[in-house]
C-alpha cells in the first residue's frame, strides 16, 4: 500500500466549488479497485490549504492502473481546474510507526482485562472437558491451558503481549492444532460453549463488543480447523493477530 498526499492552495472564494468538485470526483475513487481509501482535509489555521490523502494498493496501481483505467477521465474532468494549485503531489511509504490512539478502549480493556479473560477460559474449559463431542480432544490438556488461552485472547484483543513473550507466540499456538483434524461440528461446539461461557461470566453484552468478539472467534476457529487438517501447510511463523472494533466502535454516551 502507498499513501499519496496532494497539497492544494485554494483561494477562499473558490473553496466551496473546490470541495463540491472533489465531492463529485470522489465517486470515481469509491469504485476504483486500486483505491483503498481517500480523505480531503482542510487546514483550520490557514483555510486556503487542503490536503487530499489517497491510499492506493501500490504506486503502479495508481499510476498505471487508475490513470490508465476506466474511471480516470471522469475523475480528472472534475478536478482539472485545480491542478495548477497543487503545491505537492507525492507518494509516501508507510513506516512501522502507526497505531490507534487512546481515545477508544481496546476490546481487552472493555472486556475487563486479564481477570475477565481468565474467568472466561476457566468456565469455558470446564464445559469443554465435560462435553462428549470435544472433551476427548482435550483429555490430556496441560492444566495451565485455560490460562494460556486467556493470555492469547488478551493479547489478540489489545492487552499485554504475554503470550508472545512467555509462551512462544503464534508458532506455539499453531503447533498445538496441527494434525488434530478438527471437524466442523467440533468447531461449532467450541464456539457455542465459548459463547455460553461468555454469558455465564458476564462478558460485556453490548452489540458492539459481542460483534467484534464473535468476529475474531469465528475467524480463529475456522483457521484452527483448516490448520488442523492432515494436508494443511499454514505459515509456521506469524505475529499474534490483533483484533479491533471493526466497523462498530463502542457506544460511549
Ligand atoms: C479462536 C479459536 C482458538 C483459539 C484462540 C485457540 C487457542 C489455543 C491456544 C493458545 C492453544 C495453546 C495453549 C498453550 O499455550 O499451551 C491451543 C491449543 C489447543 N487447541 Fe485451540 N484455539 C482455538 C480453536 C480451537 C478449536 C476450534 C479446537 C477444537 C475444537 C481447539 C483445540 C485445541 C487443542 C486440542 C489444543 C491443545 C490442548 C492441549 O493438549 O494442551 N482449538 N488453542
Amino acid at each position: 500500500m502507498i499513501v499519496e498526499y496532494i497539497r492544494y492552495r485554494i483561494d477562499q472564494v473558490d473553496a466551496e466549488e473546490f470541495e463540491a468538485a472533489y465531492g463529485r470526483a470522489a465517486a470515481c475513487l469509491a469504485v476504483a479497485p486500486q483505491c483503498v481509501e481517500y480523505e480531503l482535509t482542510r487546514c483550520v489555521d490557514e483555510p486556503e490549504w487542503y490536503i487530499l490523502r489517497i491510499v492506493w494498493t501500490s504506486a503502479d496501481d495508481h499510476l498505471q492502473g487508475f490513470r490508465g483505467g476506466e474511471h480516470f477521465a471522469a475523475f480528472f474532468a472534475e478536478i482539472k481546474l485545480y491542478v495548477r494549485q497543487i503545491e505537492e503531489m507525492r507518494h509516501y511509504k508507510r513506516t512501522a510507526v502507526r497505531g490507534a490512539g487512546g481515545s477508544v478502549p481496546s476490546l481487552y480493556e472493555w472486556a475487563g482485562g486479564a481477570e475477565a479473560f481468565e474467568g472466561l477460559t476457566e468456565t469455558f474449559y470446564a464445559k469443554v472437558l465435560a462435553d462428549e463431542l470435544i472433551g476427548p480432544l482435550f483429555a490430556h490438556m496441560d492444566p495451565g491451558h485455560p490460562k494460556y488461552v486467556a493470555m492469547w485472547l488478551s493479547e489478540v484483543f489489545g492487552g499485554p503481549d504475554r503470550y508472545t513473550r512467555e509462551r512462544g507466540g503464534y508458532h506455539h499456538m499453531l503447533i498445538q492444532h496441527l494434525g488434530k483434524a478438527i471437524t466442523e461440528p467440533q468447531r461449532r461446539r467450541w464456539v457455542s460453549l465459548l459463547m455460553d461461557a461468555a454469558d455465564e461470566v458476564g462478558l460485556p453484552s453490548d452489540p458492539e463488543f459481542r460483534a467484534a468478539f464473535t468476529g475474531y472467534i469465528e475467524w480463529g476457529t475456522r483457521l484452527a480447523l483448516a490448520n488442523s487438517q492432515p494436508n494443511a501447510s499454514p505459515p509456521m511463523q506469524a505475529p499474534v493477530p490483533h483484533w479491533g472494533w471493526g466497523v462498530a466502535p463502542p457506544y460511549v454516551r
